[in-house]
């Protein structure tokens, strides 16, 4: 069993009286920096100018370029995307990085895959929330947490573990449970899970869904409804209950119906693929592909995503979606705010 660290056994004093770096302010970025500060630490942002730059002065941010983040802070946490990592690491990073500092990720793949060799004088570890950023924040400004992996690869301090553990509650995951493991399983783990289940199994599952039944002749509407609005309310209860809370409240007979049809979708032969799609991410051939990809300027990545973006289940969910004001309500009442602002 593995073992789970929660708010009552962790000190959050080992990283009261330090400087912590939150290097890009975008999904995890924002919410790791404005957690932290909510939860009394002593943050700088360190980004370029631009969006982001502004979001975070916006936000009542401390906000300096990465250089001078990274070189006033004692521990540096690095939320850039993980493909522009070493670029802005070597760069920018490394040159004030001096002994003492921790360097930290919210993903192992840099270091794991041999991208970003840190100096030995330094602690490394990271601290991996299990969820989206944006929900990184709005559960903590809640009262709850995402649950995080933390991950000691250099402890130089003695202190890593300790700082690692409070930089988790202070981001609000200890409230969820802080599960230690090591920079291999967390990278991992971490790819094959968004590869084949989270986003890469779950979107393609949602498409095959919907084009199956929009092609056999029934309206989009009721495919989108049916194939993906209604999946988030089945995995809420998922979340709630386990397996068996989501089947007390469906109907025997969508349960009769999940037990008979259930693997005749997801049979050995998937299971065989998942195992081949773990083999390419442990012998590093999806990180050098990905890494290849950024390389030659994205033509696959940009094309897909544009593609993907003219799918039909998008447009028509697009449409359905403006007439439900409490889907994404946050997001709304941001875009009335700006309206309002530019109104002004
Ligand atoms: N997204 C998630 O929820 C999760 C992410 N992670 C990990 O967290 C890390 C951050 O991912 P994520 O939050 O998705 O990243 P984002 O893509 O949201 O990060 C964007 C931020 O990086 C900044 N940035 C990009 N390029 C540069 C640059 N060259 N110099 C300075 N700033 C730059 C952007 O600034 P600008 O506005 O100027 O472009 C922006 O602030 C990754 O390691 C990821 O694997 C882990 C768990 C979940
Ligand atoms: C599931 C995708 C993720 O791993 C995450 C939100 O945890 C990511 O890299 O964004
Ligand atoms: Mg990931
Ligand atoms: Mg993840």
């Amino acid at each position: 069993m593995a073992k789970m660290y929660y708010n009552d056994n962790i000190n959050e004093g080992v990283l009261q009286d330090k400087k912590v770096a939150i290097i890009g302010y975008g999904s995890q970025g924002h919410a790791h920096a404005q957690n932290l500060k909510d939860s009394g630490f002593d943050v700088v942002v360190g980004v370029r100018p631009g969006k982001s730059f502004d979001a975070a002065k916006e936000d009542g941010l401390q906000v300096a370029t990465v250089k001078e983040a990274a070189e006033q802070a004692d521990l540096v946490m690095v939320l850039l995307p993980d493909e522009r990592q070493k670029k802005v690491y070597e760069e920018e990073i490394e040159p004030v990085l001096t002994e003492g500092k921790s360097l930290v990720f919210a993903h192992g793949f840099n270091v794991h895959f041999g991208e970003i060799k840190p100096p030995a004088n330094v602690d490394v570890f990271l601290v991996a929330p299990k969820g989206p950023g944006h929900l990184v924040r709005r559960t903590y400004e809640a009262g709850a947490g995402v649950p995080a992996l933390f991950a000691v690869y250099q402890d130089a301090s003695g202190q890593a573990k300790d700082v690692a553990l409070a930089y988790a509650k202070g981001i609000g995951s200890a409230r969820a449970g802080v599960l230690e493991t090591t920079f291999k399983e967390e990278t991992e783990t971490d790819l094959f899970g968004e590869q084949a289940v989270l986003c890469g199994g779950t979107t393609a599952l949602v498409k095959a869904g919907y084009e199956t039944l929009v092609e056999a002749g029934y309206q989009p509407e009721l495919a989108y409804f049916e194939t993906l609005h209604e999946l988030k309310l089945i995995v809420d209860l998922m979340y709630e209950g386990g397996l068996s809370g989501m089947r007390y409240s469906i109907s025997d007979t969508a349960q009769w119906g999940d037990y008979v049809a259930g693997d005749r979708i997801i049979d050995a032969g998937t299971k065989d693929r998942m195992k081949e799609l773990l083999a390419e991410i442990q012998s590093g051939e999806f990180a050098k592909g990905w890494i290849k990809e950024n390389a030659e300027g994205r033509p696959n990545f940009n094309a897909i995503t544009e593609k993907e973006e003219q799918h039909s289940i998008e447009k028509v969910g697009e449409k359905l979606r403006d007439m439900m004001p409490f889907v994404n309500a946050s997001k709304k009442q941001q875009e009335k705010e700006v309206v309002a602002s530019a109104k002004n």
